[in-house]
């Protein structure tokens, strides 16, 4: 970042242009610190910060082993704060009791982010002497990115302008080289704050502990945000003294898409073996394009498909802001334009992202404007298709095609010209096979205790209420049977292939 004038010593004025900050220490080689660190969290298990095994510096690792969906610990974060925009909500919930001050402040912030939320309360706790030692030691064995950022002159003045916006948000009373530091700092270790339920994040939090997980595209567990708690559950077996690992990006997107946005975000090349499996089943596919098609044209077309959806969901929630993303059926022809491109000689194969999210988010657009058939078609079809056969991300999605289905298992029928739908009974009988499975799944990944499960398993036991006594009830043979039948009627009419469907769990 030599070409900037950026730091000050302690002062507010005094810049020199070639501030470096210390080299970092891992947390790891402070013990100290590592067991201040670890007693912020509520374990259910022993934890322990090691040198890492997936990257440099360290890592969290389980001291015994841990079953799938299972609770590893929960914390309230040094620092949550959420984005400005939901802000009306959070005060009503008591996330901010520093909302005042840091309105006046983040109203002067340009581009804002939810790191600079997180940024701007660290400032403003260090002139206020809230930081104690411990945390403040903890803030400076961070991972930077400082020479990364400094090797790229976009990225370093994106960088400075960040810093230098922040600083004067604070009117220069926030010392230069620690908002410097802390930027970089804040972008590579806040974590969004996801509540169970949703698919967006709502702001962003910095907890020291987890800031310590590294990163995998096939993780081994999960974090999420029931109020303003933390909670970091497994997401399979855990062996006693492996390192866990979480997934920084969206799990659900390409392998092309997740390795730019971790180069991007945190400069390495995830070699994680999900990575190196899917890359190279890509490069197998592709060989049955007798030439012509490539990796870059797929990756091309997968940025494309995920931008198309990105514009229809705009085009639905501001109409008239992007009139031609607002006929779904047009949508639908650019999908199969977009996959041609990739696939001209045999079609997108039906699990290779993002062509299955982009069907479900159809589905979901479909059903708010009362296409409710149409929605059935790609909700189904997006979802069995993918490879996806649980965790979080599962759960979210199958309550979304639980929704379709009992919207038309709802009055009113639909209308004759959306086409020929299933049998009302079939449609019942596989609503209530998914909302059983969805109990169990979210029982498994949330935890019984989470909101989200309890109120999934607070309209199950409405559904059980209301079936008439007699009838097959899930988790019995004879209920297997009859959601199986109505499964497969179902997949046939929207054109699923066969062994796609969802297998129920034993009671
Ligand atoms: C939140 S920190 C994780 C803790 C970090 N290892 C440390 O010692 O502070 C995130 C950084 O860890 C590194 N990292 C995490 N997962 C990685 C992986 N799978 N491969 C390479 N580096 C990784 C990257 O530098 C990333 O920006």
């Amino acid at each position: 970042m030599a070409s900037h004038p950026p730091v000050s010593d302690h002062s507010s004025s005094a810049l020199n242009d070639d501030f470096k900050p210390s080299p970092r220490e891992a947390f790891h080689t402070n013990p100290d610190l590592c067991r201040y660190m670890l007693r912020t969290v509520t374990s259910a298990v022993p934890l322990a910060i090691r040198s890492a095994l997936v990257s440099m510096g360290s890592g969290l690792f389980v001291g015994n082993a841990v079953e799938e969906g299972r609770e590893i610990y929960r914390s309230e974060p040094m620092i949550s704060c959420i984005d400005a925009d939901k802000d009306t909500e959070c005060q009503k919930k008591g996330w901010s009791k520093f909302h005042m001050e840091e309105c006046k402040i983040l109203n002067q912030t340009p581009k804002l982010r939810p790191y600079h939320l997180v940024l701007h309360r660290l400032l403003f706790w260090q002139r206020r002497k809230f930081i104690s030692t411990e945390q403040g030691k903890a803030l400076d064995y961070l991972e930077t990115h400082f020479l990364d950022y400094s090797d790229d002159e976009d990225r370093a003045t994106e960088i400075y302008e960040q810093a230098t916006g922040i600083r004067d948000a604070t009117r220069k009373t926030a010392r230069m080289d620690l908002v410097w530091k802390l930027v970089p700092a804040m972008m590579t270790n806040c974590i969004p704050i996801r509540q169970a339920a949703q698919k967006e994040s709502i702001g962003a939090a910095l907890d020291l502990v987890t800031s310590v997980i590294n990163h995998s595209c096939d993780p081994n567990a999960f974090v999420f945000f029931e109020g303003n708690q933390l909670r970091v559950r497994s997401l399979k077996k855990i062996a006693a003294n492996e390192e866990i690992t979480i997934c920084y990006t969206d799990p659900t997107i390409s392998v092309a898409m997740r390795q730019e946005i971790l180069k991007r975000s945190h400069f390495f090349d995830c070699r994680c073996t999900r990575c190196r499996a899917e890359e190279r089943e890509h490069a197998a596919i592709l060989k049955d394009q007798k030439g012509q098609s490539s990796l870059e044209i797929l990756h091309q077309a997968q940025r494309d498909l995920v931008a198309l959806m990105r514009s229809t969901a705009l085009a639905h929630k501001y109409p008239g802001l992007h009139p031609d993303f607002e006929n779904l059926g047009a949508v639908e022809t650019q999908l199969r334009t977009i996959s041609l491109r990739a696939f001209p000689v045999s079609s997108w194969p039906d699990h290779i992202e993002p062509l299955p999210s982009s069907r479900l988010a159809l589905a979901m657009f479909h059903l708010e404007r009362g296409k409710r058939v149409s929605a059935l078609r790609n909700a189904l079809w997006g979802k069995l298709a993918s490879h996806r056969r649980g965790g979080p991300e599962w759960v979210n999605e199958m309550l979304d095609v639980f929704r379709v289905l009992i919207s038309l298992g709802s009055p009113p029928p639909p209308s004759p010209d959306e086409g020929l739908i299933p049998e009302l009974i079939d449609i019942r009988t596989v609503a209530y096979g998914y909302l059983y499975e969805l109990c169990k799944q979210a029982a498994k990944f949330f935890g019984g205790d989470s909101e989200y499960t309890m109120g999934i398993g607070n309209m199950y036991a409405t559904v059980l209420e209301k079936t008439q006594t007699g009838s097959p009830k899930p988790g019995t043979e004879e209920f297997e049977k009859m959601f199986d039948d109505a499964q497969a009627k179902l997949m046939k009419w929207a054109h699923v292939p066969t062994g796609y469907g969802v297998v129920l769990s034993p009671q």
